[in-house]
């Protein structure tokens, strides 16, 4: 038992040296765990802020392409109009000034001129090139480029001694070089200078409807008619003082310009200040739909001549009347302007077997023509073929309309030299687009324009909606009696021997 105390002394102390022990090493693992969960904390705070880093990052990149791609594939039209096309032209505004001298080296408005003159090698001319040997090539350096309305235009600074002519003898070429559908040069008012413009597109592409003017409609500008669109988004204005061919093959639209300039004149027709005279020589195909319009109508050779004698007599009666008063006529119900339409000239002057029908209707037409004017009567002519005849007619017919014609030569025919050089290519306009055409401008340049649509329901409209306010029947003049002619003393002998019973 004297050990008791021996073993409770020991006990003692290794439960004080375990509990020192315990102590150590818990508070050592406590430590250690809070050192290892500072550290974890610390990381992850790390690692979050960097995936946060990152998630900007990609989502900085992501969210613009994602968008993007959202916008283009849900509004299409939306995304090329305000983005791709805008940016596309930039960047082919930038190429176009970049690549211009080599432009115009290709297409051949550049030259070659020796490198020295009153210079010597190593010079600096005034624009800061050195003089070298060998010819230097100079091109018409770039002023300006912009687009409008869906076109390029660039203004070139010519060389001197170059012309627009020389700019527009290059105009296919430069057309091919930047892969344009067409390619217009437009001089400046005084010729000196030019515009080159190039079309991508063809905003006459797509078939609209002419207009049939309300029923309430405002009598309209008394000089021109809208027909349709030009290619530069502008209304087509047609000048009604003048006296107009339109030519075009068969199926080219025709119909369009004319129901087009009649709709237009409708309430002028209805209110009786402008008359409108009509000729069908196509068995009344084409103008018998909307006869109520119509204050004389023929549809035969020898009314339509009537009818032209009858309206140059009386434009020469006007101008009797006028004669002394004023030099040119207003239109008024009592002296109306008189609207000649004929479809299908070559009918009545180049077709019909009838010689003395033909003179007729040539002298008469020659009268309206030349004198027609100002005293308010035109022609507005239709026109498949411009080789026969009918061209005879043309230097009268003041204002011309191309529509599709067959080639080149029908081209020059109709518009006359120098057309084809500024522009007016009728011969390549598509079958597809109907009502297509040429006008020549103010400045005898030519404009590609579009007519209307016209269906058989605008022109029964047009019809029931403007009558003209009373219709003049056509009266063929009668036959001017032959006088008998006096019996040959032969057949007198003849008579008196068979009366006579004579041999
Ligand atoms: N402006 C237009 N837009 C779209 N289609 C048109 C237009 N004008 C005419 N057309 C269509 O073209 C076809 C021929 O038109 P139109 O009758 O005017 O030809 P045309 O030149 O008068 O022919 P023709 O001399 O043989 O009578 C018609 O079927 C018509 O529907």
């Amino acid at each position: 038992m004297t050990s008791l105390p021996w073993v409770r002394q020991a006990g003692r102390v290794l439960a004080l040296v375990g509990r020192e022990v315990g102590w150590w090493v818990g508070g050592t693992g406590r430590l250690w765990w809070r050192y290892k969960l500072r550290t974890s904390l610390h990381g992850a705070a790390t690692a979050v802020a960097w995936w946060q880093d990152q998630l900007v990052l990609i989502a900085a990149l992501v969210i613009p392409v994602v968008a993007l791609a959202t916008w283009a594939r849900g509004w299409p039209a939306s995304y090329r109009g305000r983005l791709a096309d805008p940016l596309a032209r930039y960047r082919f505004a930038r190429w176009l000034r970049r690549e211009w001298p080599l432009l115009m080296e290709s297409v051949g408005l550049a030259r070659r001129v020796p490198a020295t003159g009153h210079l010597r090698r190593g010079d600096r001319r005034r624009d800061g090139t050195e003089v070298e040997d060998g010819p230097v090539v100079e091109s018409p350096s770039l002023d300006r480029v912009r687009w409008t309305r869906g076109q390029l235009m660039a203004w070139p600074r010519l060389l001197t001694g170059q012309t627009v002519d020389d700019v527009e003898l290059a105009a296919d070429r430069l057309r091919v070089a930047v892969g344009a559908r067409r390619c217009r040069i437009l001089p400046n008012p005084e010729v000196t200078g030019c515009s080159i413009v190039w079309s991508f597109s063809d905003p006459l592409a797509a078939p609209f409807d002419a207009t049939v003017p309300a029923e309430d409609a405002p009598l309209g500008p008394v000089g021109w008619v809208p027909l349709g669109w030009t290619e530069d988004g502008q209304v087509w204005r047609l000048s009604i003082t003048m006296s107009t061919l339109v030519a075009g093959s068969s199926d080219s639209g025709k119909a369009s310009v004319t129901w087009g300039l009649l709709f237009a004149l409708g309430p002028q027709n209805r209110a009786g200040v402008v008359q409108l005279h009509g000729i069908d020589l196509k068995g009344g195909m084409e103008l018998s739909m909307g006869r109520p319009l119509f204050t004389r109508y023929a549809q035969t050779v020898d009314h339509a001549v009537a009818m032209l004698e009858d309206d140059a007599r009386n434009l020469q009666a006007r101008a009797e009347r006028l004669a002394g008063r004023t030099r040119q006529h207003v239109q008024s119900v009592d002296e109306p302007s008189v609207v000649i339409v004929i479809d299908e000239l070559a009918a009545l002057i180049a077709y019909t077997t009838d010689r003395d029908l033909t003179r007729r209707a040539e002298a008469a037409l020659s009268i309206i023509l030349s004198q027609g004017r100002a005293v308010g009567y035109r022609v507005f002519a239709f026109l498949q073929d411009p080789r026969k005849e009918t061209v005879k007619m043309r230097h009268l017919l003041t204002q011309v309309i191309g529509l599709r014609l067959r080639d080149r030569e029908e081209v020059t025919m109709v518009f006359g030299d120098g057309a084809l050089r500024h522009g007016a290519l009728c011969h390549k306009i598509p079958h597809t687009t109907r009502g297509v055409g040429y006008v020549l401008g103010e400045d005898n340049h030519p404009i590609r324009v579009r007519a209307g649509f016209v269906s058989d329901d605008m022109i029964k409209t047009a019809a029931a909606r403007f009558p003209a306010p009373r219709q003049i029947p056509i009266i063929i003049p009668a036959e001017p009696e032959t006088p008998a002619r006096r019996p040959s003393t032969r057949a007198r002998a003849a008579a008196r021997t068979s009366v006579g019973g004579e041999p």
